[in-house]
């Protein structure tokens, strides 16, 4: 990803005038604004619209990273953002333009942006969006930001402010202080993890973590390290590679990877020597899944099936269920997760994550074992769903403090894992994920 997005000279002439002054292309921008109307306005998923408004923009593969970094940036601080335009806006301005300045603002204040980049191009923006009649507020309000700086952010309570309301008053479940210590991880952009294959050579850059995972700086571009295309390693945050890590699985027992794309954990299924059945519903991200198999050369049956209605040939040794779920747990990568989610959501996904429970008795042998993981920190996609999994039949298994000596503090009362971006503060922080393991019962 590029540094910041970078003013540029003017490379084409827009279509679209106010009068007779021609816009600047600014593919950064335009793609930029494009996501973030489509988180505020539609509650549509970052990488929902970064294709299409790359595509329609003509954005470069540079442009596109830094367009993504700017509504990465935007969206983390957000909350922030809306409560700092606030005294600067007599009359509630349309929400496009209200996008157009917290864009401009969070150039001037987390991207460095200089001044008259930052103003002139949301200007320009805000002309080729048709909305020129906000372009002498956009240029009042962001010249007084820019002159004011930082000291606009004294005395805002930024993390409380970053955070969606249910989701701060949800997150008080898992702790005192835990909410805020979250949101302290989520503010700033989240280095890149790698899993190792076993006997690799870690690249140069990198620090290991306790867990073993290689953590690369913020920005790393993967494709362009060494080792990539050879499949010495693969993308994983270091909390992702927990689940797994606690199947145990062993060379030559039968394991599925139920909801696999894109293949982290079965990868490691695979790399413990295990005969590995990847079972994937959605046809895009089973190519992703596929091509990663390809790359890392693991011989992996790969599935495309529902799994909550699949049934393997053989009862398999052991399941893991990495469900879908409200993906709160990974908001340091997608902060957008923050603003689409709503409440309502976890009805849909709860039941889904219910069926998947039930379908995964029928596939796994009596006194085989199955993890089911979310990467969501939410009460009703992981202790709740423990609890259903229970009554459904299964046998808790609980974690022991051995098994989580590297992370004993995602150790739960009732031997659960527990992760949340507040721990390893000191490390770049990690992502959000809840694991229960458990048995089925012999008959
Ligand atoms: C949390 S992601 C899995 C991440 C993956 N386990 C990894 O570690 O790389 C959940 C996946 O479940 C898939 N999925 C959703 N519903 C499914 C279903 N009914 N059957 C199979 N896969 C499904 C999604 O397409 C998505 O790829």
């Amino acid at each position: 990803m590029t540094a910041e997005p970078r003013p540029r000279k003017p490379r084409q002439r827009s279509t679209s005038r106010q009068g007779n002054a021609p816009q600047p292309a600014d593919p950064t921008r335009d793609v930029a604004f494009d996501i973030l109307c489509g988180v505020v306005e539609n509650r549509r998923m970052l990488e929902n619209s970064l294709t299409r408004s790359a595509t329609a923009h003509n954005a470069p593969p540079r442009d596109r990273a830094a367009a993504h970094r700017l509504a990465a940036t935007t969206l983390r601080h957000m909350g922030t953002l809306r409560a700092l335009l606030e005294p600067f806006l007599r009359k509630e301005p349309p929400e496009p333009v209200r996008v157009a300045l917290m864009m401009g603002c969070a150039q001037l204040l987390f991207l460095e942006t200089p001044p008259h980049a930052a103003v002139g191009t949301t200007v320009s923006l805000l002309r080729r969006r048709k909305l020129a009649p906000f372009t002498g507020l956009a240029n009042a309000v962001l010249r007084k930001v820019a002159d004011q700086g930082a000291t606009l952010l004294e005395g805002l309570d930024q993390n409380r402010l970053d955070i969606p309301a249910w989701l701060w008053t949800a997150w008080n479940q898992l702790g005192r202080g835990v909410p805020r210590a979250i949101a302290r991880g989520i503010s700033h952009e989240a280095p890149l993890d790698l899993t190792l294959r076993p006997g690799a050579t870690a690249p140069e850059g990198g620090v290991v973590l306790p867990n073993g995972s290689i953590r690369m700086p913020a920005g790393t571009r993967v494709a362009e390290l060494p080792g990539y295309e050879e499949g010495a390693f693969w993308v994983q945050d270091a909390a992702a590679t927990l689940p797994a890590r606690l199947l145990n699985a062993q060379p030559g027992e039968k394991v599925t990877d139920l909801c696999a794309a894109p293949g982290g954990k079965t990868a490691q299924l695979a790399a413990a020597g295990a005969t590995v059945t990847a079972v994937e519903q959605n046809p895009n991200r089973l190519t992703r899944l596929r091509e990663n198999m390809e790359r890392l050369a693991y011989p992996v049956e790969i599935v495309q099936a529902d799994a909550t209605s699949w049934v393997p040939d053989t009862l398999q040794d052991a399941i893991l269920l990495d469900a879908p779920c409200s993906a709160t747990g990974t908001a340091r990568r997608h902060p957008d997760v923050l603003w689409v989610k709503r409440p309502r959501d976890l009805n849909t996904l709860t039941a889904g994550q219910d069926q998947m429970l039930k379908a995964a008795m029928g596939m796994v042998k009596p006194g085989g074992r199955l993890i089911y993981a979310v990467c969501s920190l939410q009460e009703e996609e992981g202790p709740a769903r423990a609890r259903a999994a229970q009554a459904m039949g299964w046998q808790p298994a609980p974690f022991t403090p051995e098994e989580l000596a590297v992370l004993p503090e995602a150790l739960t009362p009732e031997g659960w894992l527990r992760t949340h971006p507040g721990m390893w503060a000191d490390k770049g922080s990690m992502d959000g994920f809840f694991a229960a393991r458990f048995i089925r019962p012999k008959d």
